[in-house]
């Protein structure tokens, strides 16, 4: 609980890259998600970072970590949603997850495909393990915003339901939507 009394929600931040993972280059996609979510969310949080190579099995590890012994509500993961070979976290994703929430590729994919064309070349999905929603974007730095943009709205409510923090944004950058209780 922070000071205010409001429980501090963990957000698990996944940068799935090769060359990244091995310094090759700076990772640019994990802090901007940290950026982004400092930006909407008004209620408090603390993100947990990894940086790991395209390896089904290691995803699928670090996923189960944060998850499961990290105890995130939220996991967002950036790169290797592509069609290329070691594209391989959508797999990962599902490998943990029990139930998958396709609609969220779905919008992710009509909202980036009015930028640039390439986006159809994107698997990214989501899904639920035990109490954490895990949402995937491309590895772009520059999908980051455009993708999240599209289905933050959806999250806070979604994470009511897995019975997580209370999630609330700064509404003059982004309105969560919750149906109104009857
Ligand atoms: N975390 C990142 N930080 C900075 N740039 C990135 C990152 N991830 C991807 N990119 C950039 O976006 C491009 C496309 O991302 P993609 O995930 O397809 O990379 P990749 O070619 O599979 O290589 P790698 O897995 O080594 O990042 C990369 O070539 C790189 O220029
Ligand atoms: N919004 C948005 N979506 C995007 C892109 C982008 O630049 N912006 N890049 C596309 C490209 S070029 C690829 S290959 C796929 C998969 O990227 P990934 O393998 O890095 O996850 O995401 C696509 N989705």
């Amino acid at each position: 609980m922070s000071a205010a009394g409001e429980s501090l929600a963990r957000i698990g931040v996944v940068t799935v890259s090769d060359r990244a993972s091995r310094g090759e280059y700076a990772d640019l996609g994990g802090p901007a998600i940290a950026e982004y979510l400092k930006e909407v969310l008004s209620s408090p949080f603390e993100v947990i970072a990894r940086v790991i190579p395209d390896e089904r099995a290691g995803i699928a590890a670090t996923l189960a970590d944060l998850a499961d012994r990290e105890r995130c509500c939220l996991i967002v993961t950036t790169g290797g949603t592509g069609p290329a070979v070691r594209d391989v976290t959508p797999e990962a994703t599902a490998d943990v997850c029990s139930k998958m929430l396709p609609g969220f590729g779905e919008q992710m994919r009509a909202v980036s495909l009015t930028k640039v064309a390439t986006a159809i070349l994107s698997r990214q999905t989501a899904g639920i393990r035990g109490q954490s929603l895990i949402v995937n974007l491309p590895g772009q730095p520059r999908a980051i915003r455009e993708c999240l943009d599209a289905v933050f709205p959806a999250i806070p409510y979604c994470i009511d339901l897995l019975e997580g923090p209370f999630l609330t944004t700064d509404e003059s950058r982004l309105v969560a939507f919750r149906p109104k209780k009857k």
